[in-house]
């Protein structure tokens, strides 16, 4: 039976040594390539209890949504930082496109009759989750498209909107530009 050698003083098992070159007599030396190997061939491999390998490199965006993107290459002066500056410089019943003595929008009811009458490009309401955004302002800074956006002038978006990016934070985007409830 295969004894495994021991430590002189500790008795407990040395560490395994192999035998470098063929001099049966050289003495035996530690030598790090006996250090089990990782298996590097395929860096993103989740394997259990490994997850920083999964990190790296980051999932696109595509990736993380699962299908093909379909962002349009938007005019110089419309990227999401320029909306925000442009909420951050223009007075909100600009935004609302109403007058400035116009109540604020969560007390001002508006019917789908109402909603209908806004579906061209240079006047254009949407609804979404039972607020009414004048989007007039937004569309051209749509990273989706002028075309796609306006799928909801003049009605409910709610489904559209979800059915796209249910993780945009409308009611942050177009806080601004909230001019009223809709209701039945
Ligand atoms: C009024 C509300 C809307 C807002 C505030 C809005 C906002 C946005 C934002 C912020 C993005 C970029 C998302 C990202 O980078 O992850 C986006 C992309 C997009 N939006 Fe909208 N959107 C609106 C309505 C719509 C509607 C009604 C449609 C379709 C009919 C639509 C279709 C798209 C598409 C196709 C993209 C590209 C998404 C992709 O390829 O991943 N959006 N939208």
């Amino acid at each position: 039976m295969f004894t495994a050698p021991r430590n002189n003083i500790t008795g407990r098992p040395t560490k395994p040594t192999i035998k470098i070159g063929n001099d049966e007599d050289e003495d035996s030396v530690e030598s790090p390539f006996t250090k089990p190997q990782t298996n590097h061939t395929n860096a993103n491999t989740l394997r259990p209890g490994n997850t920083s390998s999964a990190l790296f490199p980051a999932p696109n965006s595509a990736q993380r949504v699962g299908r093909q993107r379909h962002k349009v290459v938007l005019q110089p002066g419309h990227s999401p930082l320029d909306w925000a500056e442009l909420n951050s410089k223009t007075a909100s019943h600009v935004l609302r496109g109403v007058d400035p003595s116009t109540p604020p929008p969560q007390i001002v009811r508006i019917t789908k009759d109402e909603l209908k009458k806004h579906k061209i490009r240079n006047d254009c309401w949407t609804s979404i989750n039972g607020k009414v955004f004048n989007i007039t302002p937004y569309v051209d800074f749509h990273p989706g498209g002028v075309d796609e956006i306006m799928k909801c002038a003049g009605r409910d978006g709610t489904a559209l909107f979800y059915k796209y990016h249910s993780w945009v934070n409308v009611d942050r985007m177009l806080s601004n530009c909230m001019v009223g409830i809709l209701v039945a």
